[in-house]
């Protein structure tokens, strides 16, 4: 059988003009530093990559090691690639220019370089999540120095988006706005090898992802709907229903990817200010784009997130994304 890597893959998708060159190599170069972080993931306490770093995100989170490891990896991979006019990312406060008087690639790249970092010191799935938009016209034709505003894009403008899971098999799982696609890394190869042909996810299932703990805060439509779910068949739902939390938003999705499954981070009443956990631009646009190619829906209870207008790098929003049957359903309980 023969093996088709992803760079094979991505020159197939520009031969038949589905791909930009430009696109392409952006991609493979977000590759190569998923491959170097994923390095550095195994490597665990060999590599003195575990733990905190004693400081604090812009969000006030704790960043541990591997977060600003795995930010420097990918801002250093590519700041040179000549692709991209500048980055932003769940790591940095503001928005990074590539060195240089003004944007000069065509694309900003946006990402959350390591997911799921609480998992990294039990040695537990994490990931890298990120999403590709052209930078608007005004920043390449009027030599403007690019800011915030350049990132503001709704979802739908995304040109590609994609995850990479450091689990027991590292995985690129990547869209081009045509379907999704799975690669697996083969370690003595050094590649990214097509697995997953046809990712699709079923409009059905019996599968949900929340985290319990933070109940009492949720608003009533999702307090009404995870009730349904533990009543089981013997509830409106006439169906019994498993539960699975990974606590990385990546492997959460995987699982939904692979079998199907419901995925909920709703907004709860702890900080009116912030809606839900998860970030638009770096977590929920990217992991909607893919699910929607994947046959799913994602919404934030009221809305398609993809069509949600972002007014800040860090913005958060509620999630639910999945299995198209279960998505509708507890949106609609929030129309009700
Ligand atoms: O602490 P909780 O409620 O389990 O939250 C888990 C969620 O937080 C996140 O870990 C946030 O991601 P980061 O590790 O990138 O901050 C998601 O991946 C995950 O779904
Ligand atoms: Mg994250
Ligand atoms: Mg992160």
């Amino acid at each position: 059988m023969s093996r088709v890597t992803l760079s094979r893959y991505l020159i197939e998708q520009t031969r038949s003009n589905n791909t930009p060159a430009d696109l392409r190599f952006l991609i493979e170069v977000v590759a190569r530093a998923c491959k170097e972080i994923s390095h550095a993931v195994s490597k665990g306490a060999l590599g003195g990559v575990l733990g905190s770093m004693g400081t604090e995100n812009v969000q006030g989170e704790v960043q541990k090691k591997l977060d600003v490891l795995s930010n420097e990896i990918l801002l250093e991979a590519n700041e040179w690639g000549g692709h991209l006019a500048g980055m932003a990312s769940e790591e940095m406060d503001n928005a990074y220019q590539i060195p240089g008087k003004y944007p000069k690639g065509a694309y900003l790249l946006v990402f959350d370089p390591l997911d799921g970092s609480s998992n990294i010191d039990i040695n537990a799935p994490v990931g890298t999540i990120f999403s590709v938009l052209r930078c608007p016209n005004e920043y390449l034709s009027q030599n403007e120095a690019l800011n915030e505003k350049a990132f503001l894009q709704p979802g739908t403008e995304q040109v590609a988006a994609g995850y990479a899971i450091y689990g027991p098999q590292t995985m690129l799982v990547l869209t081009l706005g045509d379907g999704v696609k799975g690669f697996t890394l083969d370690r003595e190869m050094g590649s990214f090898v097509l697995t997953h042909e046809d990712i699709s996810i079923p409009a059905s299932t019996q599968e949900f992802a929340i985290n319990m703990s933070n109940q009492r805060h949720w608003e009533a439509p999702v307090q009404r709907y995870v009730n349904e779910l533990m009543e089981g068949e013997e509830g409106p739902l006439k169906k019994n229903f498993n539960m699975r939390w990974v606590a990385a938003m990546v492997a959460d999705v995987h699982r939904i990817l692979t079998r199907g499954g419901l995925f909920m981070y709703p907004r709860d009443s702890r900080e009116p200010s912030k809606p839900g956990k998860l970030r638009l631009m770096y977590e929920a646009n990217p992991m909607s784009f893919l699910v929607e190619q994947a046959g799913g829906a994602s919404t934030d209870g009221h809305q398609r997130i993809l069509d949600i207008q972002p007014e800040g790098l860090h913005q958060r929003v509620a999630v639910f994304l999945g299995s198209k049957e279960e998505v509708e359903r507890v949106t609609a309980y929030h129309k009700q």
